[in-house]
């Protein structure tokens, strides 16, 4: 039998919350599926419905429609003793961390370890080795209070994979804290990933978290889930103006309008056309580029252009002018799509 590589697999799920004057529909209709092994980002603004889907996952809130499997298993359907069990499987970090505040380091690290009854050494030797992979080690005996906010989500991060997880989920984990503070989370969450080959579900509304982490994303909008791919595809061709001025808030992909407005053609014969040319990895559109002009006899303006990293591959962005006959602008686009290159026409001026 094909094995599965599917961890979460989420079909036509609503979640209408009814409140004494009014029905809000929170998620409606959301299909959604996670592959072992990735980090995947679902991105919205506030009151999209992120909370209520992730929280649907591990069933704190009841879906009002839909079944959720994880793991192979139906959750929407368990009862509350299999629930229990499945949980230990989802581990979860939350944005204000969640902790114990009258238990130690140690002590809240080790509480999900009480709960399911681990012998009490082998508790205790688990929850050193959790310490010491989240890097805090030496602050086994501290109380929450005497923590930074980094080291709290540390503790908040080794609590949730005390029971050895298949799935960690993140509940805007990072929102509280500053940015260099958000960026060695990030790092350890992808650590985790790499090292225990943890499937991650996270939601949050900074896309320079997808940018740093995710492998792929979902934008969700309105209860709904409008896209869902790649998260260099996302950042390279948006495909949905919510996502546009998403990937807009950490890339900057607009080209400056008086550019825009300032055409070099001259007469009859030559027209341009301004375009956006998007490249990933380390392949710089410049040699296309050049062969492009000899080829066809054009000339290209460089507009604008700049180079980001999305997770660790650089990513750019380069706005040009081509200027020629209209039959070999086209001809010279067809040329670098076909070059593999990512090319938006911005304008047919
Ligand atoms: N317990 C509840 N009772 C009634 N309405 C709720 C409840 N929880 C959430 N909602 C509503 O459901 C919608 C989705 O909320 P949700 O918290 O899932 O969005 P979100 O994308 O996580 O937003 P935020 O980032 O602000 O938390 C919102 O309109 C919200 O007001």
């Amino acid at each position: 039998m094909r094995e599965d590589t599917k961890l979460i697999e989420i079909k036509g799920l609503s979640k209408v919350y009814a409140t004494p004057n009014q029905r809000v529909i929170a998620l409606d209709k959301v299909n959604l599926s996670v592959e072992k092994g990735e980090i995947f980002g679902i991105i919205g603004l506030s009151g999209a419905g992120k909370s209520t889907l992730i929280r649907c996952i591990n069933m704190l809130e009841t879906p009002t429609e839909g079944s959720i499997i994880v793991d192979g298993q139906e959750i929407t359907s368990l009862n509350k003793r299999e629930l229990r069990i499945a949980r230990q499987k989802i581990g979860m970090i939350f944005q204000h961390f969640n902790l114990l505040s009258s238990r130690t380091v140690f002590d809240n690290v080790m509480f999900p370890l009480e709960i399911a009854r681990v012998p009490r050494q082998e508790a205790a030797k688990r929850t050193r080795e959790l310490l010491e992979l989240v890097g805090l080690a030496d602050r086994a005996d501290a109380f929450p209070s005497q923590l930074s906010g980094g080291q709290k989500q540390r503790v908040g991060i080794a609590r949730a994979l005390a029971n050895g997880p298949k799935l960690l989920l993140s509940d805007e984990a990072t929102s509280a804290l500053d940015p260099q503070t958000t960026r060695s989370i990030l790092q350890l969450l992808r650590d985790i990933n790499r090292q225990l080959n943890l499937t991650i579900l996270l939601i949050t509304h900074d896309m320079n978290v997808i940018k740093e982490v995710c492998d792929r994303v979902a934008v969700i909008d309105n209860s709904q889930i409008v896209e869902v791919g790649d998260v260099l595809s996302v950042f390279s061709s948006p495909g949905t103006p919510t996502s546009r001025s998403f990937v807009n808030t950490v890339i900057s992909r607009e080209v400056p309008a008086e550019l825009l407005h300032r055409s070099w053609a001259q007469g009859e014969q030559t027209h341009s056309k301004f375009i956006r040319i998007s490249f990933i990895g380390a392949s710089a559109g410049e040699p296309v580029i050049s062969s492009m002009v000899r080829k066809y006899g054009i000339e290209a303006n460089i507009l604008y252009g700049n180079v980001d990293r999305v997770k660790d591959i650089p990513f750019g962005n380069l706005a040009l002018e081509l200027i020629g006959p209209p039959g070999v602008l086209q001809e010279s686009l067809d040329y670098l799509r076909s070059r593999g290159l990512e090319i938006e026409v911005l304008n047919n001026a």
